[in-house]
């Protein structure tokens, strides 16, 4: 178990450029397999999620070639698809949540896919019916064993497309649908589709492989099923969930920071999220300069008075990956807000910590906190913590960079899953950070 050992209270100055997005990543990763044509994906991130993916597909028998940092090629010509009923793979499949994603491509190309119960953040249940209902809408038929949790889906006379109106609009659920669709016989119409710029990514990658898909950006996608993909050439986004991480940082450590090429266009209701705390967000070109917030930052509330509420939602929503960060910065703003993260049951109880490091929080049922801010009167006191899952890591990492004296974080791990060389970078903007095992 990783540790780092903060010694909070200092201001940072500088400019930070955001990685690759994580989310994006893992979905543009398993539609190589979509293809036996070369794929050149630029930005990669280097994080722990991204590289077991890539251990995987290598394992799976996808050629796989370092170009330069964060480029890679892949070429997926000749897979070893024993490798699926292996016992490698069910530990490879379970490491991470984005391998549930090389199903649909898998499914489309040879007629049947695997995987394991996979892993990724326990914050509350995660289903996985939407992916696998889709799939069956397809004409695949459709397995699980219960005890060796393991789910197969197999269509060897091939997939047909259909109307399908999916329950939830999942993530990784639409871009596995989408994977699976995009070779199959006729069209596909997937309504209440996910449209995170995750979604239109992967669908402009597929795009410029041959695929058509259109309603691209909406909940209403149509695929018009192609016989078979090419090779491309895609860039992965900056990481949203990482430029609104360095907002807060920057707010709740008073600190004048820059995040630099923030694909603005793309970022949605992120920075107005961070305004209704009462952060200055400048955007200068495709830059975020966030200044000083020497004297504070204050909650806005509603027309009507009433208290603010931050909650998430689907996208075009707020995205709930980080609301446990705006409640990390709402315990220093002058007000009060409440903090509802509909979609995960379980991904508030790291509020313990906060209060134990004397933050005003009343967490008033698994899905809702309010958090009475001190306006930087008291400052947050150091302590041990351990990170309970990606984004409570980050938000607990910039909590001890606020608190006085030396912090110690356990279980880094978590955070290591989605921020690349997350000290040296903290450290280049003056932050005193050690991993100290
Ligand atoms: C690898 C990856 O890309 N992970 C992201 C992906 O996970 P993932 O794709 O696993 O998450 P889903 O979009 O499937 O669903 C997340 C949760 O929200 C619930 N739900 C979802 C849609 C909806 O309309 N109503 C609803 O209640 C689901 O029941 C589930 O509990 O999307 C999540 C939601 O943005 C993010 O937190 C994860 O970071
Ligand atoms: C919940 C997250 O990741 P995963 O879906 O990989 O667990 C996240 O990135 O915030």
């Amino acid at each position: 178990m990783g540790t780092f050992q903060i010694e909070g209270g200092h201001q940072l100055q500088g400019k930070i450029q955001p990685q690759g997005a994580k989310n994006e990543a893992l979905q543009i990763l398993c539609a190589v397999l979509l293809t036996s044509e070369e794929v050149i994906i630029n930005n990669i991130p280097d994080i722990i999620d991204v590289n077991k993916l890539i251990s995987l597909l290598e394992n799976l028998g996808v050629k796989i070639q370092k170009l330069g940092k964060g480029s890679y090629s892949f070429k997926s010509n000749e897979l070893n698809l024993d490798y699926l009923q292996s016992e490698q793979f069910k530990k490879d499949g379970s490491g991470l949540r984005g391998s549930i994603m090389i199903v649909g491509p898998l499914l489309a190309r040879f007629g049947k896919g695997y995987i394991p119960k996979p892993g990724g953040d326990k914050i509350g249940r995660r289903r996985l019916d939407t992916h696998f209902e889709g799939f069956i809408n397809l004409g695949a038929s459709f397995r699980y064993n219960k005890e060796e949790r393991f789910y197969g889906v197999e269509a060897p006379n091939g997939l047909k497309g259909k109307y399908m109106l999916l329950e939830e609009a999942s993530v990784t659920g639409t871009a596995n649908i989408v994977m699976a669709a995009v070779m199959a016989e006729g069209t596909t119409t997937i309504y209440n589709a996910a449209c995170e710029p995750y979604l239109q990514q992967l669908c402009k990658m597929l795009n410029s492989m041959g695929a058509k898909i259109s309603g691209v950006g909406s909940n209403l996608l149509v695929i018009e099923g192609v016989t078979e993909l090419g090779g491309c050439e895609h860039t992965i986004l900056p990481d949203m969930i990482e430029i609104g991480s360095w907002i807060g940082l920057a707010a709740m450590t008073k600190s004048e920071i820059t995040i630099t090429n923030v694909n603005w266009e793309m970022l949605g209701l992120i920075p107005t999220t961070f305004k209704k705390l009462g952060i200055t967000i400048e955007r200068r070109g495709d830059d975020i300069f966030i200044p000083a917030h020497n004297n504070g930052y204050e909650v806005q509330s509603f027309i009507d008075g009433s208290i603010m509420n931050i909650s998430d939602a689907p996208w075009p929503g707020f995205t709930p990956d980080l609301l446990s960060i705006i409640l990390v910065v709402a315990t220093q703003a002058r007000g009060s807000v409440l903090i509802h993260q509909k979609m995960f049951e379980s991904r508030l109880f790291f509020v313990d910590k906060l209060i134990d490091m004397g933050a005003k929080i009343i967490l008033c049922d698994p899905h809702r906190a309010t958090v009475i801010g001190h306006d930087f009167h008291s400052t947050l006191k150091a302590t041990t913590m351990t990170s309970p899952d990606i984004r409570a890591g980050i938000s607990l990492l910039i909590a001890a960079l606020s608190a006085k004296g030396t912090s110690t974080i356990h279980n880094i791990e978590q955070i290591d899953r989605g921020y690349e060389d997350i000290e040296a970078r903290l450290k280049s903007i003056g932050a005193k950070i050690e991993r100290v095992d």
